[in-house]
C-alpha cells in the first residue's frame, strides 16, 4: 500500500508536528485546510496577505487601523505604488481568499499559521521601540493552539523572538515552545517591487526557535517563493542576517559619504575614482547622498547597537549619515556667498522630498532636515515632489514641477530625483546655485553654479 495513501484522506488543520507526510502538508496549505492570519497590512503586509491569499485561498489579515480593514474588505489596497498590488487585493477579497479584521486575538484563534509584519522603529533617542510587536504578539498568544506556528517577518533586534516572542507566546497560551513553532523569517522585499519580491527576488532566509519550527516555516516559505529557503541555525541567526544587511549598506554609504566629503581636500572628483575602483570586482563601494531614509536602513543599525553597543564603526557610520543632511546645507551656503548671496536671503527649492525616488515614503528622508535648516537660517524654502499630495511636517512651502520658474528661486537642493524631474528645463530659470546631492543632473551648457557632491 503507497504510504502516503491514507494521508489524502485525512484533514490537517495546522502542521507543526503534523503527523501528515510533507507532501500532504504543502496541499493542506495551499487548499486552505490550513488557515492563516498575517498581522500588520502595511506596506509589506498588505502585499504578503495578498500573496499568502492568492496560495492558500484562506487568509484574515489582522491591522489596528479600522480604516485600512475597511477598505481591504472593500476590495481596496490602501497601499499605492506596488505594481500588481491593487489588482491582487480586489481579486482575493472578492473571491473570499482574503479577509481583514481588526481583532488580532480572534483571527489568531481561528488561524493556524501566525505571520507577523507589524511596524518596528526607533525613539528619538535611537532605541528600538517596539510596541506595535508587543501589542500583536500577546494577542496571538491567546489564540494559540497545538500545532500552530509563528512567524516573525518584522525587522527585529538581535534576540528578539528568544527573549520577547517565545516567552510572551508561552505566557498568554499556558502552552511551551514544542506545542508550538517560532520563526524568524525576514522580509527581505523592497518598496515598489514587494509583490514580485515575496515570490522569490531573493531567498528566504528562515531561523526556528527549534528545528520542527525551521521546517515548517521552510515547508511554508517553500511554497510561497519560488527562489530557495535558506535555514539557518536558529531565530536569532536569522534576526541578524536581516540586520546585517542593513549595516551592511548603511556602513557602506557612510564610507561613500565619507569619501565624497574628502573631495575638496583630495582635489579630485571623488564619483569618478569610486566608479573607477569599482571595476575590480571586490570593490562596491557605494553612492554618497545628502542622508539615508526610510525605515530600515536608518533603523536597523540601531537595532544591532541595542545588542552590540560597542560597535563602533556602526555606530561612527550612523553618525557620518545622519551629518549629511547639515553638510549639503553647508555647501549651499558656501556657493551662495561665493556667488555673492547669502542664505537668509535666499530662495531655496527642495528638490524631491520622498526618501529615494519612486517611492512614497518619507520616514526619515533628509528632505526634512535640509528644509528645517533651510528654514531656520532664514531662507524662503519651497518643497516639489510629484509622489506626494502632501507634506506634513514639512518646514516647506509646496511647489508643483510646472511652476518651479515661476518661484523666482536663486538656490535648488536634489535630495531626490524623480523621473518626472527630468522634464524640468534648467535653462528656463535665471542663474541658480545647485547643490546636487545625487549627481542627478548634467547642467554643463547652463550658466547655473553647480556643486555636485562628490565631485569638487
Ligand atoms: N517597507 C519596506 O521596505 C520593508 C522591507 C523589509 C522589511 N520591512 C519591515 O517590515 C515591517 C513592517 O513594515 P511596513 O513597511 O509594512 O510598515 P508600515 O508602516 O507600512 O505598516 C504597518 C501596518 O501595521 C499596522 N499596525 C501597527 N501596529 C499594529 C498592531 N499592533 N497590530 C496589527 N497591525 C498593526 C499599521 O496600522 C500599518 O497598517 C517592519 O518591521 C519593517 O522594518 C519593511
Ligand atoms: C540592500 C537594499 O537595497 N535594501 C533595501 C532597503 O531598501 P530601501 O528602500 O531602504 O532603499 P535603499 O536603496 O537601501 O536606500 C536607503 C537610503 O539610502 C540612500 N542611499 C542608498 C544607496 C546608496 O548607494 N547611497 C545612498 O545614499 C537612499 O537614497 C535612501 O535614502 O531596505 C529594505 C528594508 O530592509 C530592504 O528590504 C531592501 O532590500
Amino acid at each position: 500500500m503507497n504510504p502516503n495513501s491514507e494521508d489524502t484522506t485525512r484533514t490537517i488543520e495546522s502542521l507543526y508536528h503534523a503527523s501528515v507526510s510533507p507532501v500532504r502538508q504543502s496541499e493542506a496549505l495551499t487548499t486552505g485546510e490550513v488557515p492563516v492570519a498575517v498581522y500588520g497590512l502595511g506596506k509589506m503586509g498588505l502585499p504578503i496577505a495578498a500573496s499568502f491569499a492568492a496560495l492558500t485561498g484562506n487568509v484574515t489579515g489582522v491591522d489596528i487601523d479600522p480604516d485600512v480593514v475597511e477598505r481591504i474588505n472593500d476590495g481596496v489596497s490602501p497601499v499605492r505604488g506596488e505594481p500588481g498590488l491593487a489588482d491582487a487585493v480586489e481579486r482575493t477579497v472578492a473571491d473570499g481568499s482574503l479577509s481583514a479584521s481588526t481583532d488580532a486575538a480572534d483571527a489568531a484563534s481561528e488561524a493556524s499559521v501566525h505571520v507577523v509584519i507589524v511596524p518596528t522603529v526607533i525613539r528619538e533617542d535611537g532605541s528600538p521601540d517596539l510596541t506595535a510587536l508587543e501589542q500583536v504578539v500577546p494577542a496571538i498568544g491567546t489564540g494559540l493552539d497545538p500545532g500552530d506556528v509563528v512567524l516573525i517577518e518584522s525587522t527585529v533586534p538581535p534576540g528578539t523572538c528568544s527573549e520577547v516572542v517565545r516567552p510572551t507566546l508561552e505566557a498568554e497560551s499556558g502552552l511551551s515552545l514544542g506545542e508550538f513553532g517560532l520563526a524568524f523569517c525576514p522580509e527581505r522585499t523592497a518598496s515598489g517591487t514587494a509583490l514580485s519580491d515575496i515570490r522569490g527576488t531573493y531567498p528566504k532566509v528562515v531561523g526556528g526557535a527549534d528545528a520542527e519550527s525551521t521546517r515548517v516555516a521552510s515547508l511554508v516559505y517553500g511554497e510561497l517563493t519560488e527562489n530557495a529557503v535558506v535555514p539557518v541555525s536558529d531565530a536569532t541567526t536569522a534576526e541578524c542576517v536581516k540586520v546585517f544587511e542593513g549595516v551592511y549598506r548603511d556602513v557602506n554609504i557612510a564610507l561613500a559619504n565619507e569619501i565624497a566629503r574628502a573631495s575638496g581636500e583630495l582635489g579630485i572628483d571623488t564619483l569618478e575614482a569610486i566608479d573607477a575602483a569599482n571595476t575590480l570586482s571586490v570593490c562596491d563601494i557605494h553612492r554618497p547622498g545628502p542622508g539615508v531614509g526610510g525605515h530600515c536602513i536608518p533603523y536597523y543599525p540601531r537595532f544591532l547597537l541595542s545588542r552590540a553597543p560597542d560597535a563602533r564603526l556602526v555606530r561612527t557610520a550612523r553618525e557620518v549619515n545622519e551629518s549629511m543632511p547639515a553638510f549639503t546645507v553647508e555647501k549651499l551656503r558656501e556657493q551662495l556667498r561665493e556667488a555673492g548671496g547669502e542664505v537668509a536671503d535666499a530662495r531655496v527649492l527642495v528638490l524631491g522630498v520622498t526618501y529615494r525616488p519612486g517611492v512614497e515614503e518619507t520616514r526619515e528622508s533628509p528632505a526634512y532636515p535640509i528644509a528645517a535648516e533651510l528654514d531656520d537660517a532664514g531662507a524662503t524654502v519651497f518643497a516639489a515632489d510629484p509622489m506626494l499630495d502632501e507634506m506634513p511636517g514639512l518646514r516647506a512651502t509646496p511647489a508643483s514641477i510646472d511652476e518651479l520658474t515661476s518661484l523666482d528661486l536663486d538656490a535648488v537642493v536634489v535630495v531626490t530625483p524623480h523621473e518626472e524631474f527630468d522634464r524640468i528645463e534648467w535653462s528656463a530659470f535665471d542663474d541658480l546655485v545647485v547643490v546636487d546631492g545625487r549627481d542627478a543632473y548634467d547642467l554643463d551648457g547652463t550658466t547655473h553654479r553647480v556643486y555636485t557632491l562628490g565631485r569638487y
